[in-house]
């Protein structure tokens, strides 16, 4: 996977060099390429940002920048446009899981009150243009959101997790848990401080070991994400239920 991203604030993804995705980097798994936007500023103060049209507080970021360098990044390509927002839809484990299977990721991070909106409109007939929040929130820019969704896409990317099956398992994976979160996790000492392991992980029984998982997988979503248990189809939310 190709993923460019283009930032007033490039040493933001100095991150992205180490662990997992740093790893994924060498391996050639993934092509990580970050861009300064004010290189296609043509000002002495390399200007980005004017006062909003119709009043009002902040700046936002000037079209003709942003034009300028997402052209030149793209050429004649096609990459997924990602902006991550507060207005943004949802970033989900789902969503997560689609940009994966994507060939070349282009994220745009904007700063001060957002990027004027004309540029999202220009490529929107030629990429796919996605508007993306990480959370009921305001960042001060897209770099932190940015960094978020490149270690949640490329920790799915195949051989960039050590173990191919712990993806399966994620909270909210589809399949067996999709809209439930990850029950507790325990190894060894089997006693630490007077606090026992569950027996059950010790029994060596697959089947009790993956039903206990599988219960207190629930018993935590409908404890801490009424609104994910709320989407549990009953049967499953009535099997467990009555153990909760
Ligand atoms: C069209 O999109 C834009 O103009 C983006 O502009 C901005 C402006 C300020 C801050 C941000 C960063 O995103 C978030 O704060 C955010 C994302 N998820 N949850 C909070 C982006």
């Amino acid at each position: 996977m190709r993923l460019d991203i283009i930032s007033i604030f490039p040493e933001y993804f100095a991150p992205l060099d180490v662990s997992l995705i740093g790893k994924a980097r060498e391996r050639g798994t993934l092509d990580v390429r970050v861009h300064q936007l004010r290189d296609w500023t043509h000002d002495v103060h390399k200007t980005v940002d004017d006062t909003p049209y119709g009043g009002g507080p902040g700046m936002v970021m000037k079209p003709e920048v942003w034009g300028e360098a997402i052209d030149a990044v793209i050429g004649d390509g096609a990459p997924r446009l990602v902006v991550p927002t507060p207005s943004g839809r949802p970033f989900t484990q789902e969503l997560a899981q689609e940009l994966a299977g994507e060939p070349w990721l282009l994220f745009a991070c904007g700063r001060y009150e957002g990027i004027d909106s004309r540029v999202m409109a220009e490529y929107g007939d030629r990429l796919r243009v996605d508007e993306v929040s990480i959370g009921d929130y305001v960042l001060a820019g897209g770099e932190v959101a940015v960094l978020v969704m490149v270690e949640a896409v490329g920790r799915l990317l195949p051989g960039v997790l050590g173990n191919a099956q712990s993806a399966v398992d994620d909270s909210f994976a589809p399949g067996s848990m999709r809209n439930l979160v990850e029950g507790p996790v325990y190894t060894k000492p089997p006693v630490w401080r007077g606090h026992e392991v569950p027996a059950v992980l010790l029994s060596g029984h697959h089947g009790k070991v993956a039903r206990w998982r599988r219960d207190e997988a629930l018993r935590r979503t409908v404890r801490n994400r009424p609104d994910l248990a709320a989407e549990l189809d009953p049967e499953t939310l009535d099997k467990h239920d009555r153990k909760l």
